[in-house]
């Protein structure tokens, strides 16, 4: 097999996607595997086979929904279910409410859903019924922090916008780039500064940021954010479109006991089928159409298929043990990995919450998106792509997170510490 793990078969398909596809990829992560990305022919619990007959472990799930590992078969059963009875009505049908009944159920501020196909979608409506709701037409998001590829969103992004150097994308009117402040995440007092001066309809935040490797709130971050906006009369918007159900069934909002007035949700709601949610305090939500003035339709809102995948991904969360095991294969994984790092005395930050984790060599600490720019992206490339070939898949970019699902059995994490030892001793 040679570099990154890629054979000629993957080799020729990306010859082909060049000519096709702009970088040839349809979203830009996906050409941070050099020299160009494996294509893949089917996946199962934790693996990926490749096109090449190459089985992966697979720390990236999708870049986070599919938290039960690939074709979950209480998941493949109910979608194949639904597939039988029609995946498309333009009508309601009933599992969108079973699906939106379980959300509200766990998530401690939503009283009423809005559902869409994305976490771009999600966040972008948030932010339009914030500025509906309050009449204010400003936003504040971090620095880093990755909302979706809309317009709001890309001012300052982390993920594949910084990953490729456009953390502020060309195309943004300047007239909507203006109603975009920027504070540095955990900086409270930035926060409170910009409440003061300017009318922000709302602050947007990743609970726990997931966009820029992995990044905490420092203590009392997100309760300073809730009393702040609170006493300004701004909404506070966590965007949970990675820790929705990923932290707990209660996500971020349960998980630091703090309420937002809005939830963006995407990724696990959906099992990997196309999603985005935002959910809230009924008297913001009613402000939609058509109960309201603030605008959202879509073909696909909805879609049984997405709700039927969901629902199964909920009702699985909510019987089998899969928090716990893959909170300890992030702990296993982690753990390991420092101990190779300090006994090799490199020097790094590691930061870790639940199922998730990223690693940031050279440099002591890791507390927001100017320090996480300043990390040894070449040396955690290098790792990324020594892994790939011992046939571990962690994620190319530096500014994505390494996530575990319930799939990654003790087996699966062994394979994968026999494989790090290695890679970090070749380092
Ligand atoms: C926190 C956050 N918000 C929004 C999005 C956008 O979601 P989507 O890619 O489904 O549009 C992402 C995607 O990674 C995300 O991590
Ligand atoms: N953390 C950012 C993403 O997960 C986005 C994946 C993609 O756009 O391909």
């Amino acid at each position: 097999m040679d570099q990154g793990g890629c054979s000629v078969l993957s080799e020729n398909l990306w010859k082909e996607a060049l000519k096709l596809f702009a970088g040839g990829v349809n979203s830009p992560v996906r050409a941070a595997v050099k020299p160009y990305p494996f294509y893949v022919d089917r996946s199962e619990g934790a693996f990926l086979y490749t096109v090449d007959g190459k089985r992966l472990i697979d720390y990236v799930l999708g870049y986070g929904p599919l938290f039960l590992g690939h074709r979950h078969p209480y998941v493949e059963k109910k979608i194949i279910e639904q597939v039988q009875k029609g995946w498309l009505y333009g009508t309601p049908s009933p599992v969108e409410i079973k699906l939106a009944e379980k959300i509200i159920r766990h998530l401690p501020s939503a009283q009423k859903i809005r559902f869409v196909n994305s976490g771009t979608e999600a966040t972008m409506l948030a932010l339009r019924l914030a500025r509906g709701y309050t009449g204010r037409e400003k936003i504040l998001k971090f620095n880093g922090n990755y909302h979706g590829a809309h317009d709001y969103g890309l001012v300052e992004a982390g993920s594949a916008a910084t990953e490729f150097n456009v953390s502020t994308s060309n195309g943004i009117p300047l007239s909507i780039r203006n109603t975009v402040e920027i504070c540095e995440y955990n900086d409270l007092s930035c926060v409170e500064k910009t409440l003061k001066k300017e009318d922000i309809a709302g602050v947007i935040v990743e609970p726990v940021m997931g966009n820029m490797g992995l990044i905490l709130p420092e203590k009392d971050f997100l309760k300073g954010l809730r009393e702040l906006t609170k006493s300004y009369n701004s909404l506070l918007i966590f965007d949970e479109v990675i820790t929705g159900f990923r932290l707990g069934l209660s996500g971020a909002q349960g998980y630091f006991g703090i309420n937002p007035d809005l939830t963006t949700l995407g990724k696990i709601i959906g099992g990997g089928l196309p999603i985005g949610a935002v959910a809230g305090r009924a008297e913001i939500i009613d402000l939609l159409t058509p109960s309201g003035k603030v605008f959202n339709a879509g073909t696909f809102n909805a879609n049984p298929l997405s709700m039927a995948a969901g629902l199964a991904t909920i009702e699985v969360l909510e019987r089998e043990k899969v928090y716990d095991t893959a909170k300890e294969a992030t702990k296993a994984f982690s753990e390991e990995l420092s101990i190779l790092l300090e006994r090799k005395g490199i020097t790094f930050t590691l930061n870790r919450i639940e199922s998730m984790f990223q690693v940031f060599f050279g440099v002591k600490k890791v507390t927001n998106a100017t320090e996480a720019k300043q990390a040894d992206k070449n040396t955690y490339f290098k790792m990324h792509q020594r892994m790939l070939e011992g046939g571990v898949f962690i994620p190319p970019s530096q500014f994505e997170v390494i996530f575990s699902s319930g799939a990654h059995n003790s087996s699966v994490v062994n394979t994968t510490i026999e494989v790090t030892r290695k890679v970090i001793n070749e380092l």
